[in-house]
């Protein structure tokens, strides 16, 4: 999808009036390799030869609104509500975005009262719109040693006129949506069913997944601390494979669609052999399949360790009749339910090392939660601290409908239509895969050719 510099514009509420709190601070800012002044843009792509593919003027090259303090802002900061919202799975980090968009909006705004919504979007329906928490920074002050989120989360669908009634009577004129894919899209129906009423709110998205399945945004916060807590149970399977018979270190980890939590907990542990991800076919059966090269692999090494993203192999569940088939249920928000490709691979590893007179030891690891509910660590906790006070600015700057994210190490504006316009998703032709590959020595496929290619048989 080829992108347009008007497909980057944000929406704003209106001309910004009132002089910023900040605005002393910005009176020699200019930009630099480390800043980015009001007004400028950070360039969507960041090759000599993308670049060159645009034949348009620099200021028409697609690019987003930098993000950061503005001298002036579209609210007056003392007659300001704002409201704060989590939606969906748990993220390390959450409650350190909080922290951090309610130290910034009171300290520095001193905006009039700040709102936390409990439960997710359930909390602004009729029947919860009342259980509301005042959020202040002494209330705040020690939440980011703790995971999770003391709003509360969920999942589940909520008519969006009925959430903007919500805002109505709590008299929220600033919205901040803590949300993965499903959140930013609630948020844009939030912020289409304002629109049509004509209201004065800003909706703002904070963009929040383990997954990092949401585009536009370098990596999302939490993501580094669910990894780094991923890595450490690929060395525990690991540990536990080497010391058994055949042993096989099976460990399945979180990612839907998306395996850059498995990609990345395998080249931070650097001890798999081998990395499933959704993105990626894979066959079992054949010479060049999975099970041969798990074969191989205990034959040479006596034993062998696979890192498994849950998404991954999906396609060879859809055999009518597997018991490990989950159908095409989705969840409350309407996400697929996998199927459980972990049942499949441990029968179908055992029965052919079995069958071979390799009778394995099977070590399966599934961190399941555990991965998502850590404190954030100690890069994830700046990231969000900093992606909480470039929400804060943007929302008293009046812009809407927008997330804030860290492209190419700026913090920009993106729009939502933009952040759900597609999922981001290892490439298996970019050069983190091929950093996977060099790693595990893995071959390119498993037994599933790409029309025209031949699958090679091995890296190393
Ligand atoms: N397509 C959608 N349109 C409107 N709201 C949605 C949509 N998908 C999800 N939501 C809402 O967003 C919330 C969070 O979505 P969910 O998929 O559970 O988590 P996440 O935001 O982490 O992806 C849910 O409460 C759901 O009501
Ligand atoms: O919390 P649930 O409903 O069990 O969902 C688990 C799923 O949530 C995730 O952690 C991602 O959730 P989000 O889309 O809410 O960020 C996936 O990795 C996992 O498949
Ligand atoms: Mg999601």
């Amino acid at each position: 999808m080829t992108l347009h510099i008007d497909d980057l514009r944000v929406r704003h509420l209106g001309e910004c009036r009132y002089d910023s709190p900040l605005s002393e601070m910005l009176t020699t800012k200019q930009t630099s390799p480390h800043y980015v002044a009001e007004g400028d843009r950070v360039l969507l792509e960041d090759t000599v030869s993308m670049l060159a593919g645009h034949d348009v003027p620099p200021e028409q090259v697609p690019s987003f609104e930098a993000a950061g303090p503005r001298k002036k802002t579209y609210f007056d900061p003392s007659s300001v509500t704002a409201g704060i919202v989590t939606c969906g799975g748990l993220c390390p980090g959450i409650n350190n975005v909080i922290r951090g968009l309610v130290q910034e909006l009171a300290v520095h705004y001193k905006v009039k009262r700040i709102l936390g919504f409990r439960n997710g979007l359930r909390g602004l329906t009729s029947e919860y719109r009342d259980d509301t928490v005042e959020l202040t920074p002494e209330h705040v002050r020690d939440i980011h040693n703790a995971g999770g989120t003391i709003l509360g989360s969920s999942r589940g669908n909520q008519d969006p006129d009925e959430m903007v009634d919500s805002l109505v009577e709590h008299g929220v004129d600033v919205l901040f949506v803590i949300g993965g894919d499903g959140g930013m899209r609630a948020a844009t129906c939030l912020s289409t069913a304002i629109e049509a009423r004509g209201l004065d709110i800003a909706v703002l998205g904070v963009p929040k997944t383990i997954d990092n399945d949401l585009p536009f945004t370098d990596q999302s916060f939490g993501f580094q601390s669910a990894f780094a807590s991923a890595m450490d149970f690929i060395s525990s399977a690991s540990v536990e494979a080497a010391a058994s018979p055949n042993g096989v270190g099976l460990v399945k980890l979180m990612g839907r669609h998306s395996g850059f939590i498995a990609a990345y907990a395998a080249l931070a542990a650097n001890g798999a052999d081998i990395v499933l991800i959704p993105e990626i076919a894979f066959a079992l059966d054949g010479p060049d399949g999975l099970l041969a090269y798990v074969e191989q692999h205990v034959r040479k090494k006596g034993y062998v360790v696979i890192v498994l993203a849950e998404g991954a192999g999906q396609d060879l569940l859809e055999e009518p009749g597997l018991p490990h088939r989950n159908g095409q249920a989705t969840d409350a928000s309407g996400n697929l339910r996998l199927g459980k490709i972990d049942d499949l691979l441990k029968e179908r590893i055992t029965d052919h090392l079995t069958a071979v007179g390799l009778a394995p030891t099977m070590r399966y690891i599934d961190p399941s939660y555990a991965i998502r509910s850590v404190v954030a660590n100690a890069y994830d906790s700046v990231y969000c601290l900093r992606l909480a006070h470039a929400a804060a600015h943007a929302a008293m700057a009046g812009r809407t409908e927008v997330a804030v994210a860290r492209w190419r190490r700026r913090f920009v504006h993106v729009p939502l239509s933009l952040m759900t316009s597609r999922r981001n998703q290892v490439d298996p032709d970019g050069d983190l895969w091929m950093s996977v590959l060099e790693t595990t020595c893995q071959p390119a496929e498993f037994g599933v050719q790409r029309e025209g290619e031949k699958v090679p048989s091995g890296f190393c």
